[in-house]
């Protein structure tokens, strides 16, 4: 167990951190198709090598099991998180005794129309412990690229989600969420998140100009430790995304990266939850906040 700040955080923290270890994550970089096998062989295939290298706790990026290139395709795909899909990868997250958390999936919606764009979490024994449901949807007419309208066949989520593992409180977001920071506030300042999950599909503009600023800045108004995985490259004819997956510490230092141009593959980091409690320690941000109701009204 490496625990270096046992005696200054106190000994409950230090028993839940200790329970923590080992927490060897990695984060998983991928070009997805429109074919549900092939990204499935890819995600089986890095998976049992990140097993092989200690890895406990994988994460893959949004829209990890099918990209498609025509409009409403993934739709006709879109099963229940007991369907056969979601089924196969718990069968792989037990086989290989590994956590996976997998971004973007899509689930099947409210009606024949829409689908949910779901952030799934498995456990090392094969079981769906949390989902999350993207809240914020993509609409967005990206300079020089093109106009995405995700809430045409998506339905908007409506809940928040934190949830418990061996590798600290997870919050579980999806990729345009990034852009929100209340959200990542909400987790970790009402749920008390440890570690944010970002899986992507950013847009190759976008991500050139937004994508690790957003992502550090979140890590250090936060205080934890930032998971982001990434699609990289070209998908189809019309379709490319932003790479660099990344995992950050709660200073907000980069600790793993996948460059852009690699376009599969995963890097790996050690979580140590006693950095998250010695950066909140020594900077007390959560003692220091300010609300509305703190102000004097603003003279008119
Ligand atoms: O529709 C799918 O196939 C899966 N969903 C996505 O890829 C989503 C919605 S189109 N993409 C984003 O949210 C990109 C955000 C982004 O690029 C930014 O915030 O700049």
């Amino acid at each position: 167990v490496r625990f270096p700040f046992r005696f200054r955080i106190g000994r409950a923290m230090a028993s839940a951190a200790a329970g923590a270890s080992p927490a060897r994550v990695a984060v998983v970089q991928m070009t997805s198709v429109g074919d549900v096998d092939a990204n499935y062989a890819t995600c089986s295939r890095l998976t049992k090598e990140a097993a092989a290298s200690g890895v406990k706790f994988l994460c893959f990026p949004e829209v990890f099991s099918f990209i498609g290139s025509k409009d409403g395709e993934a739709m006709k795909l879109a099963e229940p998180l007991d369907g056969p899909i979601m089924q196969r990868y718990c069968s792989l997250a037990k086989e290989s005794s590994m956590w996976l958390s997998l971004g973007g999936f899509q689930e099947k919606g409210p009606d024949d129309s829409h689908q949910y764009n779901t952030h799934v979490l498995i456990d090392d024994t094969g079981k769906v412990r949390s989902s999350y449901r993207k809240i914020h949807l993509f609409d967005v007419d990206v300079p020089g690229n093109m106009v995405y309208k995700e809430s045409r066949f998506t339905a908007a989520g409506d809940t928040i989600v934190a949830v418990d593992s061996p590798f600290g409180r997870l919050g579980l977001t999806v990729c345009y969420d990034l852009r929100f920071p209340e959200l990542y506030q909400i987790l970790r300042f009402k749920h008390q998140a440890q570690v944010l999950l970002v899986p992507s599909a950013f847009t190759k503009i976008t991500g050139e100009a937004h994508w690790e600023i957003l992502l550090r800045a979140r890590a250090i108004e936060t205080q934890c430790y930032v998971i982001a995985a990434a699609q990289a490259g070209k998908h189809n004819e019309k379709r490319e995304s932003y790479g660099d997956s990344i995992i950050i510490d709660p200073w907000g230092t980069v600790i793993a990266r996948l460059p852009d141009r690699l376009s599969t593959g995963f890097a790996v980091a050690d979580l140590d939850l006693s950095k998250v409690e010695a950066v909140r320690t020594r900077m007390p941000i959560s003692e220091h906040r300010k609300f509305d109701s703190d102000w004097k009204p603003t003279p008119l």
